[in-house]
């Protein structure tokens, strides 16, 4: 069978800093979307503001600091209202593992495949009570897709964004970045057509005199250091430049490395490409992981990378009350005597009770793996080199670990504990401790069923089923609330002023705008989603909807009219902390560590 993906050691890895990578398994067409639809969890107002006390401050903040080096814009997966004040996204799989280029990007995100997702048959029941509402994420279908197109064999790289790559610009002045290749593809374009189109002329010698002429000039005028920089990135001789061109650019003659052969691959990397998401067969389990090919005992299903988290009670949240000093500045308390719950990362985290270390796993899909007391499956430490794996640290206390300069190698290897046959689902013993913890969580969703009996509220995602084809009401004067309560309306809105000789203000006085975009689904972007009002609606069901709307521009107070929005730009979205994830008593509990593989130096906790 084909294998899509592979981790093996990356263009980065160094001996001193064993890092490894994502691979492409198979040639991947620009804008094709990347295999595994990943699940999001969003990280809300997770901050060093939880802990005021001196001592735990700069644990906690080296925690954070590395947490952030590995988490998204929460606008990608359309997340940015889970919270109020801070909300990052976490999604494993592709957007984890693959590395960071400065000069390069191959692959970036899809974000409409999750912003207009359509929901997941079985994984919750429209107006039902579950005890596993609220307990796994509701942010699924996250994908990344090919900027580029990608050989197969390749390192895939991914685009950090514009905003990442300027707050960079410091950190790169030494480097190579993805500007100066631009450029260099730039003038080797222009090399290569002035290159054919005299080629005849030239004879011998002349072409290489042409060329230095050229490479000359470019370099005079871009000047100085960068000049310089800009000759290195190009080839010097004419057979180079033609190499350049069938290479595929500048970028990809000078790192012809990042193409791996699929025989390599096979011998020194891993496959990551042979679970499948899918509803769980369990019963309140949300999603779980399947398998796509059959295995026999022993074999390696998925290497499993983890992140370390260094102490459980980052992920606690409690009350936040805002406080504005006497500069004006805003801030943030953190009231520690009303603790409100913990993130749901803690669900898809492993620990132990010994121990405030936590592990979160990162390659694609095996955060999907469900819980089974008679499991097909088992983890234990990867001894494979092929992923960098590195033992001695299960001698050193974690607090000890310098995670500013190095990324902890912690892997596990998840193996068959039977045969098992393609299509079946994988599943682990999360340990006695995660077992006790959700049949207490039973008997609380009990007394729940005695009090509320089996009801739900209407979520959005319950809303975005009804009205994917009927249009939105939009009565102004609404008797009944036409959404869910925990509802509101997201527009995705690109505007222009409107065209001359039509009324440039409403009724109101409120200046009206023309949408513009964006024109397709694909280009559907997190960052342009506003939080909308639906005022009229226009059109019928054979012309599409169109609508009214009123919205305040991002860093503006002013209410605008924005006329012509159409029904696929509309979305319902939770309101900030009304999601199942904030549910108060929602399960929390981590996956239990086999105690035998768990380190004696990592038990901080031990009585
Ligand atoms: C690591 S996640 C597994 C993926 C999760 N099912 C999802 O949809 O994202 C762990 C969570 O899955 C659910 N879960 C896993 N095994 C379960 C089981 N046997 N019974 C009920 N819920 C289970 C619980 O909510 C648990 O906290």
């Amino acid at each position: 069978e084909t294998c899509r993906l592979y981790i093996a050691k990356s263009h980065f890895y160094r001996d001193d800093n064993p890092k490894f990578g994502l691979f492409a398994g198979v040639d991947f067409q620009q804008n094709e979307t990347l295999p595994n639809p990943e699940i999001g969890i969003p990280l809300v107002d997770i901050a060093v503001g939880n802990y005021v006390d001196q001592d735990k401050f700069e644990l906690y903040n080296a925690i954070i600091q590395f947490l952030e080096g590995k988490v998204w814009m929460s606008s990608f997966a359309g997340m940015q209202w889970e919270g109020n004040h801070t909300t990052t996204l976490f999604s494993p799989g592709v957007a984890t593992i693959a590395n960071h280029h400065s000069g390069y990007y191959n692959i970036d995100w899809f974000q409409p495949g999750v912003l207009l997702r359509e929901r997941q048959d079985g994984v919750v029941e429209e107006g039902k009570a579950s005890p596993g509402r609220g307990a796994f994420t509701n942010y699924y279908n996250l994908t990344m897709r090919a900027a580029q197109n990608i050989p197969a064999g390749m390192e895939l790289f991914a685009n950090l964004g514009d905003v990442f790559d300027d707050d960079r610009e410091d950190l790169y002045q030494d480097r190579i970045t993805r500007l100066d290749y631009n450029e260099a593809e730039d003038i080797l374009a222009k090399i290569a057509t002035f290159m054919n189109k005299y080629e005849k002329e030239m004879k011998g010698s002349f072409q290489q005199d042409v060329l230095d002429f050229i490479l000359d000039t470019m370099v005079e005028e871009v000047g100085g250091k960068r000049g310089k920089v800009l000759r290195s990135l190009l080839p010097q001789t004419p057979a180079k430049v033609r190499k350049a061109i069938e290479a595929g650019g500048a970028f990809m003659y000078r790192n012809q490395d990042l193409v791996k052969s699929i025989e390599w691959l096979e011998t020194h990397g891993l496959c990551v490409d042979y679970l499948r998401s899918g509803t769980s067969t369990i019963p309140h389990a949300g999603r779980g992981a399947f398998a796509s090919r059959s295995f026999k005992e022993g074999d390696v299903i998925a290497p499993m990378p983890m992140i370390p988290i260094l102490a459980e009670d980052i992920l606690d949240m409690f009350m936040i009350t805002e406080y504005t000093n006497e500069d004006g500045q805003v801030g943030l308390t953190y009231d520690r005597e009303r603790p409100i719950g913990q993130q749901l990362l803690l669900n898809y985290a492993f620990g132990h009770a010994e121990s405030s270390l936590l592990m979160v796993p990162t390659s694609p899909m095996v955060n999907l793996i469900n819980h089974a007391p008679y499991p097909n499956a088992r983890i234990l430490w990867s001894s494979h080199d092929h992923v960098g794996f590195d033992h001695g640290i299960h001698d050193i206390d974690f607090r000890e670990w310098n995670m500013a300069e190095v990324d902890p190698q912690l892997v596990f290897l998840l193996i068959a504990d039977r045969d098992i046959q393609e299509g079946e689902e994988i599943f682990i013993d999360y340990g006695p401790s995660w077992e006790n913890a959700w049949q207490e969580h039973l008997i609380r969703f009990d007394e729940y069923l005695d009090i509320s009996g089996d009801v739900w509220p209407r979520r959005s995602e319950d809303a975005r089923v009804e009205f994917k084809n009927k249009p939105y009401p939009t009565d102004i004067k609404r008797k009944q609330i036409p959404y869910p309560p925990s509802s509101f309306t997201a527009c995705f809105l690109e505007t222009d002023t409107v065209a001359d000789g039509e009324p440039k203000d409403n009724a109101e006085g409120q200046e009206i705008f023309q949408w513009i975009g964006p024109n397709s689904y694909e280009d559907f972007e997190g960052q342009s989603l506003m939080v909308c009002d639906l005022q009229s609606t226009q059109g019928d069901e054979t012309s599409g909807y169109t609508y009214t709307v009123l919205t305040r521009f991002k860093g503006s107070p002013d209410i605008v009219e924005v006329k012509g929005v159409p029904h696929s730009a509309i979305i319902l979205l939770e309101k900030p902390y009304m999601s199942d994830m904030h549910t108060f008593g929602a399960f929390r509990h981590w996956i239990e560590i086999p105690d035998e593989m768990f380190p004696q130096a990592w038990r901080d906790l031990r009585p």
